[in-house]
């Protein structure tokens, strides 16, 4: 997708993301061999491969959650190591890692996706306004005063969806935003990239089917075993999220409908 970004050339010259020749190891095994992935600005890219092919990891690599035994990460421009302005991300974990047991409500959850923003200071205004566009973005508002353990496990993602939205991030980095969600969050997920990437933000997301996402993808980076195997543009897309690594179907096989039933393998 192209940004309003895109006409400064000083800006587009530099990708949110740029991750280069990416090695990591994790126990004693080295878990991404080479990765080099970049996001530029105003872009959606989907990190696709199979169960343990290191997307987690990569996206884990992004936010310096896994240090990297060789190669190099520039976010906006500036080297990892120099990288302080946190803000500008906003990161949505794996649903099963996060807020679970948490004693806070759906307005509170949301809310601490201000904290790098507002720093230590008390709620002002504009990060209450921003909160509430968050809640009604995801369909939440309603429900902003429960406690998140009452929630289902699709609220509870668009509410992890909305504390990272709450942030207003340039760049949004979500693992896995569609698991166990039924296809109207995921309509709901769609409609909400689709606003954010209009704004101009960036999105790297994890995924094992595209669904309603399918149209926003300007890319998708297949990993195996560590590595990138390919790089696709929307055309391949649908296969690609049936057979990401180009096995055929079998004959006959009706994979339409796959890509949109939220199930993941
Ligand atoms: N803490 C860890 N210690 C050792 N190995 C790990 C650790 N976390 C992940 N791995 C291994 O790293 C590899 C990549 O894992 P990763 O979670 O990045 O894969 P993935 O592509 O996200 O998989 P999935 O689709 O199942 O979520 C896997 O082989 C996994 O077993």
């Amino acid at each position: 997708m192209g940004s309003p970004q895109d006409s400064d050339p000083a800006i587009a010259a530099d990708p949110a993301i740029a991750l280069r020749d990416a090695h990591a190891v994790l126990g004693a095994r080295e878990v991404l061999r080479g990765v080099d992935l970049t996001v530029r600005r105003g872009e959606t890219v989907a990190l696709l491969g199979a169960n343990g092919s290191g997307k987690s990891t990569t996206i884990r690599a992004v936010l310096g959650q896994v240090p990297l035994t060789d190669g190099t990460l520039e976010l906006f421009g500036t080297p990892f190591r120099r990288f302080r302005d946190w803000k500008r991300l906003g990161y949505v974990p794996q649903r099963s890692t996060a807020a679970a047991g948490v004693p806070a409500t759906v307005r509170e959850v949301v809310s601490s996706g201000r904290l790098a923003r507002r720093k230590l200071r008390p709620l002002g205004s504009a990060d209450k306004d921003a909160v509430e566009r968050s809640l009604e973005l995801v369909g939440m508002a309603d429900r902003a005063k429960d406690p998140v353990d009452a929630l289902s496990g699709g609220q509870h993602q668009r509410v992890l969806i909305a504390r990272a939205l709450a942030g207003e991030p340039e760049l949004l980095i979500m693992d896995e935003p569609l698991a166990g969600v039924d296809l109207a969050s995921q309509q709901v997920l769609a409609r909400t990239l689709r606003e954010q990437v209009g704004k101009g933000s960036s999105v790297l997301l994890v995924l094992h089917e595209l669904g309603p996402l399918a149209p926003l993808i300007d890319r998708a980076v297949v990993l195996r075993d560590g590595r990138v195997e390919r790089v696709e543009n929307p055309d391949q897309l649908h296969d690609l999220a049936c057979h990401p690594h180009g096995d055929e179907p079998a004959p006959g096989a009706e994979t339409a409908p796959k890509i949109e039933t939220g199930s993941l393998t």
